[in-house]
């Protein structure tokens, strides 16, 4: 079977730093699969280059979605890769925070339809930004009381179910109407989950999501993870220090260093890989 993400000779410089060097990573239908290593090691770089923030200097992304088509992703701009099937989250939380977790889902559920994707997709996520967010319901509003089109009002009704059906798949349903920035922190990161998975994707890319979790919200994660994979049949690539959560969670792993991919296999193969120890694991793993 063809794998869904086929990323070949992937390089990226920064000037005169290789920030990727000839990265070979693929993911298969229905994976769950990690991508670790140290610091700097250019992990969020290739979720950069995957997702159309960054041109690669080098190689080649390609994408086999479920439903047969295979297209090559690079240079397409951020929101053209989303409507191809691949959502993100951000290493940083970035929801709109003065907005409802429903309205969060919404603005994702947007960007499938065509509308919103310039807002979500803006890594920055700058005040213009969430201007921008504001008036775009702003503006759905005064236009459905102007226009009171029935095509337009189903369509936001479309987008208020489905929505509320997403926030019903992550366990939020409790909390539509609560602002974003009243949410705990662990449940402000299955927001953006639930945001990207608004946008239908068919692989989720997810960069360090247990990132200040304690145990118990990561158990949570985990979880959840495993059930987006085998109820949505969503495939994963997640980036993640929590080396527990990776151990327990992948069917396999790439390992990077300095912009390479310096091993890859599955946990137990991982576990007792000698360059992974030395460059990253240590030797007292006992995840
Ligand atoms: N836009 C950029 N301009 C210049 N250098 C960059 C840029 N983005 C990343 N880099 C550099 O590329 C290298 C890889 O960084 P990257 O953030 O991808 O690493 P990482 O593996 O995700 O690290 P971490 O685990 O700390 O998030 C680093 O040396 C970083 O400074």
């Amino acid at each position: 079977m063809k794998p869904i993400l086929d990323v070949k000779n992937l390089t990226m410089d920064f000037g005169g730093l290789r920030a990727l060097d000839s990265l070979d990573i693929d993911v298969r239908p229905g994976e769950i699969a990690a991508l670790i290593g140290p610091n700097g090691a250019g992990k969020t770089t290739f979720f950069n280059c995957v997702t159309g923030m960054y041109n690669p200097t080098q190689g080649d992304v390609l994408v086999n979605s479920p439903s047969g088509y295979s297209t090559r992703l690079n240079g397409l701009k951020p929101n053209k890769v989303t409507e191809r099937g691949l959502a993100r989250t951000f290493q940083n939380i970035r929801l709109f925070q003065n907005m409802t977790v429903l309205e969060n889902v919404m603005i994702g559920r947007h960007c499938h339809s065509g509308a919103g994707h310039e807002i979500i997709m803006d890594p920055d996520n700058s005040p213009v930004k969430r201007m921008a967010a504001s008036a775009f319901f702003g503006g759905m509003e005064i236009a459905a009381t102007l226009l009171k089109g029935k095509r337009f009002k189903e369509r936001e009704q479309e987008t208020v179910q489905y929505s509320y059906k997403v926030l019903e798949k992550v366990g939020l349903e409790k909390f539509a109407n609560n602002f974003a920035k009243n949410l705990p922190y662990g449940l402000q990161r299955r927001l953006e989950i639930a945001r990207a998975m608004a946008t239908e994707p068919f692989l989720l890319l997810l960069d360090e999501p247990a990132a200040g979790m304690n145990p118990q919200e990561t158990k949570e994660l985990d979880d959840l993870i495993q059930r987006i994979r085998d109820k949505e049949g969503i495939s994963i690539l997640l980036i993640e220090h929590d080396m527990r959560l990776v151990m327990s969670i992948s069917q396999r792993i790439f390992v990077m260093d300095y912009g390479k991919k310096i091993a890859q296999g599955t946990p137990g193969e991982i576990r007792t890989n000698d360059a992974v120890i030395k460059a990253y694991l240590g030797e007292d793993i006992d995840a």
